[in-house]
């Protein structure tokens, strides 16, 4: 699939019908092809040689989008920045791009220079007549986009994503849930911000399956009063979100298939999907199809695919991530480097065509994280995900933490995930993130917050009790030292769970 090319026939065949709707403003797939194409012309003709990045700062605007296909049909990648991200990382993020072009859709407090705002940009398009000719277009290993990872497990990262990369992904996220053609036309919901990669699985699976996309800003996100109505307005048939972000909306009550009867197919990824979480969903709507998804930026938005039902989540406990989409192959490589014995777990190693060709002006980086692999007679490229896991005999994968969330608590070698795993057994508590509290580097002892229950009376009380139950699942030295109560836990700006907000209350 080329998603440019399939883009020109919506707009030729369907050109009336709506692309993307934030708001009261929304672009045809006429206006959103004619307008890209022509803003394109203008970054060729005012850059030329410059190939380098077009970076795109912003929110939930329509022009977001324009601005995205108008870099990759110059024949350059855009670097999505969200408004959400702090002022000295947009710094930072713009002098490694080092960009032929920044479009500042949003007000900039950065210290940036030569920004295009938006309303420079709309006089920019209405002045360039011509759309740009295909042969600038982005195509096969030319990057794509480039996305900055929010640095939740790690130091952030440009990742660039290719034309092929992209269009392998597409190929096989349009059938996600449903045929592929039970997609098109319908409304997809867009909940991530764009500079976080789980927003491709729906901004361009929405634009292959000719949907409508539903733009969810920040604001209208973290105020129910707005939010509850947007999404019974939304009229959305395909929901992409962080299982957080789901959770959230459950701690309404209206938030449910009268809410939303069109709503067909839930897909997540980006974090674990917990039983509790898949349970509530399919009492609150229960001929929606849920999706667990799981994958990192570096092998475009997600590689694996399982089909949550109620048996299995009444019966598999943590749910599994599922079987690798086609062009996709998995390793499980031991500490020293070798493939572990069938069904044991290790680090997952993602190889196939969907796998980034490495990070922005970081060879050194690239060359830890990636390698050249042979499968089935080719040649393809590998990526070492820093996640443990293990595949079962129906081939389903198993995710069990971050390596990196491994810690040493006097002497003993403990996985905070596994430890989480374990709380939620506990009836009142859906959800438990432990942090390590760190002194002089050591690991001194662990914290847990949960969510679930109502709010205990007596904190003190509420955490011995907790501890001493959690005595049928753990050992001792595993038990968090204290166990405190939350109404809801912190999400970081992409809406996945906040560890390091929490490390700092530990
Ligand atoms: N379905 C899932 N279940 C559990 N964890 C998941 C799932 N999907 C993704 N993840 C986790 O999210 C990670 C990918 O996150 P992402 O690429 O968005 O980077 P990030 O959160 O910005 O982190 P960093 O910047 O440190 O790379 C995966 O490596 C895995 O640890």
């Amino acid at each position: 699939m080329n998603i440019l090319n399939r883009l020109h026939s919506y707009a030729r065949n369907h050109g009336q019908d709506i692309a993307i709707r934030s708001g009261d403003s929304f672009f045809t797939y006429a206006q959103l092809d004619d307008l890209s194409g022509r803003l394109a012309n203008y970054i060729e003709e005012r850059c030329g040689g410059n190939k380098a990045p077009v970076v795109v700062y912003g929110h939930k605007g329509i022009y977001m989008i324009l601005c995205f296909l108008a870099s990759v049909k110059s024949g350059r990648a855009y670097c999505p920045l969200d408004i959400s991200i702090p002022d000295t990382r947009v710094e930072d993020t713009i002098s490694a791009a080092r960009p032929s072009v920044i479009f500042a859709l949003e007000e900039m407090t950065a210290d940036v220079k030569g920004a295009i705002s938006l309303e420079e940009t709309k006089e920019i398009i209405e002045k360039t007549k011509e759309p740009i000719d295909e042969s600038h277009y982005v195509s096969g290993d030319d990057v794509f986009y480039i996305i900055f990872t929010s640095g939740s497990t790690g130091t952030p990262k440009g990742v660039q994503i290719t034309a092929d990369n992209l269009n392998h992904y597409l190929e096989w996220s349009v059938g996600l849930g449903t045929r592929p053609e039970d997609k098109l036309g319908k409304v997809f919901l867009n909940q991530a911000p764009f500079s976080f990669d789980l927003s491709v699985m729906d901004v361009y699976t929405c634009l292959a399956s000719r949907g409508t996309l539903y733009l969810l800003d920040k604001e209208v996100q973290l105020d129910f009063k707005r939010l509850i109505p947007a999404l019974q307005e939304s009229g959305a048939a395909v929901w992409v979100s962080t299982p957080s972000f789901a959770d959230m909306c459950m701690a309404d009550k209206s938030f449910s298939a009268e809410l939303m009867p069109k709503l067909e197919t839930f897909l997540f990824c980006g974090e674990t999907l917990t039983n509790t979480t898949a349970l509530k969903l399919m009492e609150r709507f229960p001929d929606a199809v849920i999706m667990n998804t799981y994958g990192p930026t570096e092998s475009t938005v997600a590689v694996t695919e399982i089909q949550v039902t109620k048996e299995l989540a009444e019966t598999v406990q943590p749910l599994p991530v599922g079987v690798p989409k086609p062009g996709t192959f998995f390793e499980i490589h031991q500490e020293d480097g070798s493939l572990a014995p069938a069904g044991e777990s290790g680090e997952i190693i993602i190889v196939g065509d969907t796998v980034s060709a490495g990070y922005f002006g970081r060879e050194d980086l690239t060359r830890k994280a990636f390698f050249d692999c042979m499968k089935d007679g080719r040649n393809h490229r590998a990526y070492r995900t820093g996640d443990k896991g293990y595949l079962d005999d129906e081939g389903n994968l198993h995710y069990q933490g971050r390596i990196d969330l491994q810690i040493k608590l006097n002497g003993y070698r403990i996985e905070i995930e596994d430890i989480e795993k374990n709380i939620v057994r506990l009836e009142e508590i859906s959800h438990a993130v432990v942090v390590p509290n760190i002194k002089e580097g050591k690991v001194k002892s662990l914290t847990a917050f949960v969510t679930g229950c109502t709010k205990p009376e007596s904190g003190f009380k509420f955490s011995k009790e907790m501890k001493e139950r959690l005595r049928a699942f753990l050992p001792a030295y595993m038990i968090p030292k204290k166990i405190v109560h939350m109404e809801n836990l912190p999400m970081n700006n992409n809406g996945k769970v906040d560890r390091k907000q929490l490390g700092g209350l530990a």
